[in-house]
């Protein structure tokens, strides 16, 4: 990794994260201190780092649709309000895909209608096919996701149908939502990895991006669906996808098994590419990516941003707040290390 100068900065000082009576399961007690200081470093690359960086927000969808537990709505909105309020400008809200494949997302048209729209800030919902885009719109979407990938046993499991036949539902929506006024975000699954033909070559994920982006995607967000990444993939991967899509309309989705996530990103933020996916307290996983572990934690992300001295418009306590709350009612301890170390676990 390149050389890391440091300059001078101001101490940032996390409030504790949220009171012994809150969450038990977290802190150690009301007194807890959370004094984590952090230094914002100039990081020298080949390429100047981003002076901003847009957050995506994926944690009701990708976060809540792998949980055992059944979240309610009522839920499920108090969680996407309380994201509301962070300064995230895009918060992924439900999925408009079948009940029976994705029990969690079966109230997606109720917690559509019922969010409380912040202005100036995006909800997105994952729409597979024309079915899912025409129910979307009707719930009020304003956004819609596509999602393909590059791996023919990934498509079968994860959407029972081959590429080709997910490409074709794609086009289908975006053809629709071109009509509708509706913007569409692109997802491509398995870029560093898949859970079931294991390797994954550059060329192709630069192949699909290519041919999604061209079905009018504005974004194409590049998922490591089981965390497998390296910085050294990371970096093979972007260098062929970006000679086929524009580097500013990418976005990385990184999942965390590995350990890999932030240092991956670091490296997409290097290859210039400025808009993350992540999840609150580091939640989610697709069910049918086995082995796959949440996303990378918005808490944690935003924490490294900061250091950095790249501006997310993101209040990282109110999004520790937020995770605090959904890992309560999951009754789990919270994934993001940023969290953890703020009630001095
Ligand atoms: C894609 C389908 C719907 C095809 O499902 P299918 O069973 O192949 O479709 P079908 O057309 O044969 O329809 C079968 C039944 O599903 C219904 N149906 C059909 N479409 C819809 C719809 N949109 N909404 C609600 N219901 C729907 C349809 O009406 C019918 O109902 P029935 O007659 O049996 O009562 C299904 O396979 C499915 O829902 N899969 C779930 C996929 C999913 O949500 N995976 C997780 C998200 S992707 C992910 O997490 C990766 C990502 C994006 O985060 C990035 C990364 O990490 O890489």
């Amino acid at each position: 990794m390149a050389a890391v100068a440091m300059r001078c900065s101001r101490n940032v000082r996390l409030r504790p994260a949220f009171g012994a009576a809150f969450s038990p399961r977290c802190c150690a007690s009301s007194t807890a201190s959370a004094a984590t200081a952090t230094r914002a470093v100039a990081v020298s690359s080949v390429n100047p780092l981003p002076k901003q960086v847009k957050i995506v927000e994926v944690g009701p969808r990708d976060g809540l649709q792998n949980e055992k537990l059944t979240v309610p709505t009522e839920v499920k909105l108090q969680f996407i309000d309380m994201l509301s309020e962070t300064g995230l400008p895009v918060i992924e809200a439900t999925s408009f895909v079948s009940p029976k494949w994705i029990p969690q997302m079966a109230d997606q048209a109720e917690v559509t209608q019922g969010i409380r729209k912040r202005p100036g800030v995006v909800y997105p919902v994952l729409a597979p096919n024309l079915k899912g885009f025409q129910a979307a719109v009707k719930a009020g979407a304003d956004e819609v996701a596509i999602f393909s990938t590059v791996s023919e046993l990934f498509a079968m499991k994860n959407a029972n149908c081959s590429v080709e036949e997910s490409l074709q539902r794609a086009e289908e929506v975006t053809r629709a939502a071109k009509a509708a006024g509706v913007r569409v975000r692109g997802y491509v699954s398995c870029v560093l990895g898949c859970p079931y033909e294991g390797h994954v070559s550059p060329d192709k994920v630069a192949q699909m991006a290519k041919h999604i982006y061209a079905m009018g995607c504005y974004e194409i967000s590049l998922g490591d669906t089981i965390g497998v990444g390296t910085p050294g993939s990371m970096r093979a991967m972007l260098d062929a996808v970006s000679k086929e899509v524009p580097v500013d309309r990418l976005a990385v989705h990184c999942h965390d098994t590995y350990g890999q996530a932030l240092a991956n990103i670091l490296v997409a933020l290097q290859m210039g590419v400025s808009v993350v996916d992540s999840s609150v307290a580091g939640l989610g996983g697709c069910p049918y990516a086995p082995g796959a572990s949440g996303n990378v934690a918005t808490e944690d992300l935003v924490y490294m941003l900061h250091g950095l001295g790249i501006h997310t418009g993101v209040d990282l306590q109110k999004v520790m707040d937020a995770g605090a709350f959904i890992c309560r009612f999951l009754n789990r301890r919270t994934s993001s290390k940023v969290a953890q170390a703020s009630c001095r676990l």
